[in-house]
């Protein structure tokens, strides 16, 4: 009944979006003075949304207005979930003014990410597609669950799309130039062991991935600010500028790419296929 309503009203009216509508679809908690918790929280994938986007670097910023805060961990509520990525509603048969929106949350979320003074620790207990490949891969440090079945990776073209420029980048910086032409190419979801090995994660875990995520925030808290955060600068911020300089041309390839027609049917094949299993 409701896949016969156009996305727009799905979104509107579907029950479960009504609950995440009463939700603060992010959890923020502090074990101790100089660590945060962000905890991804919008059932039932977490899979980030215009909304959810803002949320999550309303949040950050909210974190690193307090100074003593040093490192935060990034996890999720699901426990076999991190993040299925971005919202895939959003690009099935969107208007413009909305689609655009919608992306240059995905910018802003990336840049405050990627460029905060906090130490980003990402505690992947679960499943972490594009999107959610995108969320640890913007973090200092990624801890993943061992768990064999877990995938993580930038499965872009399976859906018939491509990553924009910036994430290509940011995979190319993680795991180097070959492997992220391959594994752009096949859409590749890696198992958590070959995520290790081409160090698309730093560490694998078989305890819960939260204990350790706490530890190693513990260790990068107790680095002082002043140097680490010029070390980071010196590294990122060379991808931060540019994504700054080029935030309105990179919307409107996105724009462009996504209002495609073939795109379109792509998507709505995927989304299909997703609702089916
Ligand atoms: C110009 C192009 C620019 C591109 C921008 C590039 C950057 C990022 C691109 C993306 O992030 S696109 C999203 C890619 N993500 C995926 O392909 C993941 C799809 N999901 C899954 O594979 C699975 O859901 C899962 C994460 C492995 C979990 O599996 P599980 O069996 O536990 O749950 P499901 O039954 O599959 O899903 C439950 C429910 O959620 C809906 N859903 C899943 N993922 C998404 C999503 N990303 N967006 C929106 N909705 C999603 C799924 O359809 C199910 O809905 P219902 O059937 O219950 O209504």
């Amino acid at each position: 009944m409701l896949s016969r309503l156009s996305p727009l009203a799905q979104r509107t009216i579907s029950p479960r979006l009504l609950s995440n509508a009463q939700r603060t679809l992010v959890n923020i908690s502090y074990p101790s003075p100089k660590i945060a918790v962000l905890e991804l929280d919008r059932p039932p994938v977490n899979s980030l949304s215009l909304e959810m986007s803002a949320k999550i670097v309303e949040s950050i910023k909210e974190i690193e207005s307090n100074p003593e805060v040093q490192a935060m961990v990034l996890k999720s509520s699901n426990p076999k979930i991190f993040s299925a990525g971005l919202d895939i509603t959003e690009m099935n048969r969107p208007t413009v003014a909305r689609l655009e929106d919608f992306w240059r949350n995905i910018q802003t979320l990336f840049l405050t990410l990627y460029s905060t003074r906090l130490s980003t620790i990402a505690s992947i207990d679960g499943h972490s597609p594009a999107g959610g490949c995108l969320l640890a891969m913007s973090c200092d440090y990624r801890i993943m669950s061992a768990t064999p079945s877990y995938k993580i990776g930038l499965n872009e073209t399976k859906l018939g799309i491509a990553a924009p420029y910036w994430l290509k980048d940011l995979f190319v910086t993680t795991i180097g130039y070959r492997e992220a032409e391959v594994g752009l190419a096949l859409g590749k979801l890696y198992s958590p062991k070959e995520a290790l090995e081409i160090k698309l994660v730093d560490e694998l875990v078989d305890s819960p991935v939260i204990d350790v995520a706490l530890k190693r925030a513990d260790e990068w808290a107790s680095i002082p600010e002043k140097g680490r955060v010029a070390s980071k600068v010196m590294l990122r911020g060379a991808m931060i500028q540019d994504l700054e300089e080029k935030r309105e041309m990179d919307v409107g390839w996105f724009r462009d790419f996504i209002m495609e027609e073939g795109v379109q049917k792509g998507i709505e094949g995927y989304l299909k296929n997703l609702s089916k299993k």
